[in-house]
């Protein structure tokens, strides 16, 4: 097998504070990544993405563990792997807002080295193969989010590295900037270049990305392909039977007991319309077993309709504790 673009083994980061409980950002973090290609990390706030992302590129240094980019050690080999690997960090850190956009690359070109006319050829190509050429002289403080964020990512490829970390790349992006923002991960992936992509937004995941990484609480609890993520997202109903009051509710949840795992069926009584709203995640077979028991409780006056991608997302996190497969 070749070299894998990221080998995290046993990767741990804890924080300690001096009036709080140490806090473990990353727990044991097991995960190779093959060389080429778009992964997404998916997780909510807290997870622990940001410190993966600020470990791997050498900013952090693992509590236990090791980390390696392209088959070197992030602590051992920290230049090698700085030189190899571009990050582009969303929202608003890391860029000088008082200069202008070439300015801000030309900057950036002397940290890695070029001056002169090398700094300025690469600055320009970089505007303008990011769409931002026409606005190069302007201050940074006039861009908007999503000119903003090309700019992070010129400033990502400023060294032409082999792998980037985007880490929320889109956060706070309009849709269109945010589609437009994605078509760029798509060439840049075409060009040969390995992209870890962290986002909270499962639709973001299943767009881009070739494999996604689900992390919780310093964990990861579950990967896949997009088609798992799919799969996930026609996975579980919310179901809402009609004609319900005290009584029917009692007997409804009796019949409930038994028909799918306790932990697979939330239920809420809605009294006022007389209703039961019952959101059911698991396979097919879990949701049939739930409408049978309905049924059989004497309910016809049944609507559903699939989950949302939050609902999956957030029962599949529920189930992180459990060491969900996808
Ligand atoms: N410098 C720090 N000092 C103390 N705790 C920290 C520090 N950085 C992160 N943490 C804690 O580590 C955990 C993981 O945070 P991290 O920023 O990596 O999550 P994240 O998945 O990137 O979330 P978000 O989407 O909100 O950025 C959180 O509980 C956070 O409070």
């Amino acid at each position: 097998m070749s070299t894998p673009a990221l080998a995290l083994e046993g990767l741990t980061r804890t924080f300690t504070r001096r009036r709080s409980a140490p806090r473990t950002a990353l727990d044991a973090i097991d995960l190779v990544l093959p060389a080429g290609g778009v992964h997404g990390l998916l997780g909510p706030n807290g997870a622990g993405k940001t410190t993966l992302c600020r470990t791997v590129s050498t900013v952090l240094l693992p509590s236990a563990g090791r980390a390696a980019v392209l088959g070197h050690d992030v602590v051992a080999d920290a230049a090698w792997v700085r030189r190899e690997i571009g990050i582009v960090f969303g929202g608003d850190r890391g860029l000088y807002e008082r200069l202008t956009a070439e300015e801000n690359l030309h900057f950036w070109s002397a940290m890695h080295g070029l001056r002169g006319r090398a700094a300025r050829r690469r600055s320009a190509e970089l505007l303008e193969r990011l769409g931002l050429a026409g606005r190069a002289r302007e201050r940074v403080e006039t861009f908007s989010r999503g000119m903003k964020q090309r700019l992070h990512l010129a400033r990502g490829l400023v060294a032409d590295p082999s792998v980037l970390l985007l880490d929320e790349p889109t956060v706070g992006m309009d849709p269109v900037s945010a589609h437009d923002f994605r078509g760029l991960i798509g060439q840049l992936r075409s060009e040969g270049r390995t992209i870890l992509l962290t986002t909270h937004d499962m639709a973001e995941a299943e767009a881009v990305c070739d494999t996604v990484t689900f992390v919780d609480r310093g964990r990861i609890v579950g990967a896949g392909t997009p088609s798992d993520v799919r799969r996930l997202l026609e996975r579980g109903q919310r179901i809402r039977v009609y004609g319900i009051d005290a009584s029917a509710l009692a007997v409804l949840e009796e019949a409930l007991v038994g028909a799918a795992p306790e932990d697979a069926v939330s239920l809420e009584y809605e009294e006022g319309a007389g209703s039961v709203l019952l959101t059911v995640t698991g396979g097919e077979e879990t949701v049939a077993q739930v409408l049978m028991a309905i049924v059989q409780a004497g309910h016809t006056a049944i609507t559903a309709a699939p989950l949302s991608l939050e609902e999956v997302y957030l029962g599949l996190l529920g189930a992180g504790d459990r060491g969900m497969q996808l």
